[in-house]
């Protein structure tokens, strides 16, 4: 496949790796805003830029009738916006917050465990997660599928991004972002009793796992017309 990289960072670096291992070609790669006549070249677009770009990458990918993988957060407000886009352009288009396998897995255990505790009131659930210094939106993109999985199991609201000891609202689940040194990815759900806590926890050791599953995405979608997610992907 001939594949444009939309914002060339950690990410993108990755991801062209992934994708020269799995036989495809780059032919448009880019840090900045997209060249329409270099987007023409591709047969499927992965953007993972920027908060403030991803928008416009997206939809400039639909208006050009290229296929595009997001794996861009921080802009999920405009998400409903895009959908719409992609579908009066007869595009194709699939956002996740986490691409990787482990990462889509733990999102179903997430959810199960949020059904299974619903019936028990005496536990409390938070949620955090912890990242390397230079990622630029907070909470995570990853800790807000979490919780937006599990808010329809709970008597809550909304969720709150909140310090380490810092406590949420009664109508909100408490989210904390971390941040230090190097770290790839790391989210966790804590349910807590007066007398015991149950945690589960998703530790990314490299980026490997969100690029590859970037570019399975890209090789599915490649050949489709509409929006889809990595469940359909994988077929979870
Ligand atoms: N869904 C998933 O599985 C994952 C998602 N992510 C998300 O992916 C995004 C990128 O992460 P990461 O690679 O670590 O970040 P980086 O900061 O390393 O990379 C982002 C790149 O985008 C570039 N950029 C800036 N403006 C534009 C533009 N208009 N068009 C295209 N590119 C642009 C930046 O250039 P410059 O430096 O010159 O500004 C930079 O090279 C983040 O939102 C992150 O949360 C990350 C990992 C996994
Ligand atoms: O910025 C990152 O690095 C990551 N971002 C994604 C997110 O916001 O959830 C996915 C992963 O955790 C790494």
């Amino acid at each position: 496949m001939k594949i444009a990289i939309l914002g060339y960072g950690r990410m993108g670096k990755t991801i062209e790796q992934i994708a020269l291992d799995r036989n495809h070609e780059i032919v448009y790669k880019t840090s900045e805003k997209i060249n329409t006549e270099e987007l023409q070249k591709a047969e499927v677009a992965i953007d993972f830029s920027i908060p403030d770009a991803a928008f416009e990458n997206i939809t400039t990918c639909f208006k050009n009738n290229i296929p595009v993988v997001s794996g861009t957060t921080g802009w999920l407000d405009r998400y409903e916006e895009a959908v719409k886009i992609c579908n009066e352009n007869k595009g194709a288009f699939i956002y996740a917050s986490n691409f990787s396998l482990g990462v889509n897995l733990f999102f179903q255990l997430n959810e199960n465990l949020a059904k299974l505790m619903s019936k028990f009131k005496e536990y409390t659930v938070a949620i955090e997660e912890i990242h390397h210094t230079k990622k630029l939106d907070k909470p995570s993109g990853t800790a807000i599928t979490l919780t937006e999985s599990i808010l329809p199991y709970t008597q809550k609201e909304d969720w709150k991004l909140v310090e380490e000891d810092e406590k949420a609202s009664a109508n909100q689940i408490p989210v904390v972002a971390k941040r230090e040194e190097d770290v790839k990815g790391t989210h966790s759900i804590k349910y807590s009793s007066a007398i015991d806590d149950i945690e589960i926890k998703h530790t990314a050791h490299s980026r490997e796992g969100f690029a590859l599953g970037a570019v399975i995405a890209a090789e599915w979608l490649s050949d489709k017309t509409g929006v889809f997610t990595m469940k359909d992907v994988l077929g979870l």
